[in-house]
């Protein structure tokens, strides 16, 4: 099957003009592996998504055999069988109670006979469970991370994909792993199947790669095979991807006097060259590790001599330290001669300093960052009119009242920034469901009148639980509106300010703060984590679906690792500030002043006062 993108770009989700992926053609021929490489923030999740059917292009084409997955915004199930994709530490989508259920999750999808479900599983246990640990009856929270992280391959692998995706498969897989993964991958090829990997770690996967595409800010920088890729190290380091240790070897070697050829990609590789090199270099003294004068210096590319201690590219980080020696230090040949680079050759360091603050940029923007005249509202005012908002809710007891206090709180939603807007919509369904539940169950009936149970509804009952749900509706818009539009520093600053008075009573205000705060801290980090699982889900689950819903059925695949993966940010944030001795005093003392009451502050402020004055004049 072959994979083809015919112009096909991705847009930010939360902003369709703002392009992560520029259009692009590609075609991927089945049997083939291809390498996704690239800084970090490049595009080369972004481009799997796209080919996996999750994402769907902002403009332009995928295709699978020739045929366009998407169709009325869906990708059809047929479509999406045969391509499977294992996200960044696929560990954490483990959810079943047991492996047996975890394997049944991925393979329900694919209707197969219990049979050829057992079959399946094991040929990818017989690949991916040498020491015999994933026993069906277990609990996969059982085993260690390295062993759930092999049970996340084999549960996809064993769905047998014609195209298998992966996200960064060797990060934090042990050494024999990594053997076992390459051994798999090889045996797809064998099979015809084809693979797309984006990774950092070119040592490993380099040797295996057909072609490598070189991403740069969502474009292809290159398209190679990876041995002319190797000698390419320029190319390389301007995309600040870092050299291979085969690169930085012959590097090394080179600024001995040894020429090497930079794309030798194995050990076994690299050792017969250096003999063969040493071979045809009669006057080298080997102990010395120094050439003799007899012998003309070779000078492949001048621009690696002295690069003795280049980093290898596995960490993906050696690019930035390698190209500050390359553009600023003249380099000293073994002679100790200095050496220029080339003009034409030479790196701008402002251009890289230019795309670093750019891709800082876009890392650390997150579901609060829009800098709208919202968020930068005196975090002060915004408590007030939160505590406002929130008490004007508590205080209604009928509809009417309710809804008169919902209004302030739907015209406070509609000023956050689309991003927020949808952040909040995705959280808001589930939500939904789970009051409609609520409501449905609180009105349920059960009378054995005339001997015989029978279930029956209670309007009244129901209506009692709606209204209570109303209201606690109010309280969450306003809390999200509130977390949404807030930076997690301001909302801490206008906080600590407001219970300042208090402190001088001896009241726990200081832990009290830190609570609060975290708390709110938390509610974008349950968006942005929710947006990931429902991400995995549907790779999972396999379903017809548009972006950005998940089925009911697979609630259970979603909420599960989504709670886990809270938990554990929780007790890494807990441990983080007790190692900093973080308290909520220090908390206090920690930032300057954030806090810079304007006109607008005070306006709201009032406005706020006079809305719970109406309310509770209409209690
Ligand atoms: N959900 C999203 N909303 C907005 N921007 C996003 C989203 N996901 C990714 N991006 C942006 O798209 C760009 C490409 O991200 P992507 O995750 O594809 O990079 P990557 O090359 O896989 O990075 P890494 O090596 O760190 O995994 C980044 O600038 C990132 O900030």
């Amino acid at each position: 099957m072959t994979l083809t993108l015919n112009q096909a770009s991705a847009a930010a989700p939360d902003d369709p003009k703002r392009l992560l992926l520029q259009p692009l053609d590609l075609t991927l021929d089945a049997g083939s592996i291809t390498l996704l490489i690239g800084q970090t923030g490049s595009g080369k999740s972004t481009l799997l998504q796209l080919l996996a059917g999750l994402r769907a292009p902002a403009a332009g084409e995928v295709r699978l055999d020739g045929e366009s997955l998407w169709r009325k915004g869906r990708v059809e199930r047929r479509l999406l069988l045969p391509l499977g994709l294992v996200f960044q530490f696929p560990e954490q989508q483990l959810f079943a109670r047991t492996i047996r259920h975890e394997f049944a999750y991925s393979l329900r999808p694919f209707r197969l006979s219990p049979g050829e479900e057992e079959q399946r599983i094991r040929e990818a246990r017989n690949v991916w469970d040498g020491r015999s640990v994933f026993a069906p009856e277990l609990s996969p929270f059982t085993l260690s991370g390295g062993q759930r992280r092999r049970l996340a391959l084999a549960t996809t692998a064993a769905a047998d994909p014609a195209w298998l995706l992966m996200d960064e498969p060797t990060a934090g897989l042990e050494a024999a792993g990594v053997l076992e993964l390459l051994a798999a991958i090889r045996e797809r090829r064998e099979a015809g199947a084809g693979t797309v990997i984006a990774t950092h770690d070119l040592d490993t996967f380099l040797p295996l790669a057909d072609r490598v595409l070189v991403l740069q800010d969502g474009q292809v920088a290159a398209d190679l095979p990876p041995r002319e890729l190797c000698a390419q190290p320029d190319l390389l380091l301007q995309t600040r991807v870092g050299l291979p240790s085969c690169t930085a070897v012959s590097a090394a070697f080179s600024r001995h006097g040894l020429t090497l050829p930079p794309d030798r990609l194995t050990a076994e590789e690299m050792a017969e060259a250096i003999a063969a090199a040493l071979e045809a270099a009669p006057a080298w003294d080997a102990d010395g590790m120094q050439m003799s004068p007899a012998v003309p210096v070779p000078a492949p590319n001048e621009r690696y001599r002295g690069n003795s201690d280049a980093p290898s590219s596995r960490t993906g980080t050696g690019g930035d330290e390698e190209t500050r020696q390359l553009t600023e230090n003249p380099r000293q040949d073994h002679t100790g001669r200095g050496i220029s680079p080339s003009a034409d050759n030479r790196i701008r360091p402002s251009a890289l300093l230019t795309s670093q603050e750019e891709i800082a940029g876009a890392g650390s923007r997150n579901l609060t960052s829009s800098g709208t005249w919202l968020q930068r509202l005196d975090p002060r005012s915004k408590w007030l009119l939160y505590v406002l908002l929130v008490a004007g809710g508590l205080l209604q007891e009928g509809w009417t009242g309710l809804t008169i206090a919902l209004i302030p709180v739907l015209l406070g939603i509609l000023t956050l920034p689309r991003s927020g807007l949808r952040s909040l919509l995705k959280f808001m369904k589930p939500l939904g469901i789970f009051f409609a539940l609520s409501i449905g169950l609180a009105g349920l009936t059960l009378t054995t009148d005339g001997g015989w149970p029978s279930f029956g509804f209670s309007a009244e009952q129901a209506g009692t639980t709606t209204l209570r749900l109303y209201r606690l509706l109010i309280i969450t818009l306003a809390s999200l509106w509130f977390a949404v539009s807030t930076p997690y520093g301001r909302m801490t600053e206008g906080l600590n300010w407001a219970l300042g008075h208090l402190r001088n009573m001896k009241l726990p205000v200081d832990s009290f703060a830190l609570a609060v705060s975290l708390i709110f801290r938390f509610i974008p980090m349950i968006l942005s984590e929710w947006e990931r699982f429902s991400l995995i889900v549907r790779a999972r689950g396999k379903a017809p679906l548009r972006p950005g819903t998940v089925r009911f059925r697979d609630i259970p695949a979603l909420v599960v690792p989504l709670l886990l993966s809270l938990f554990q940010r929780a007790e890494n944030m807990t441990t983080a500030m007790e190692m900093k001795g973080l308290s909520g005093k220090s908390l206090q003392s920690a930032r300057p002043s954030l806090l810079s009451w304007k006109r607008i502050d005070t306006m709201l402020a009032l406005l706020g006062v006079g809305w719970l004055a109406v309310l509770i004049a209409l209690r």
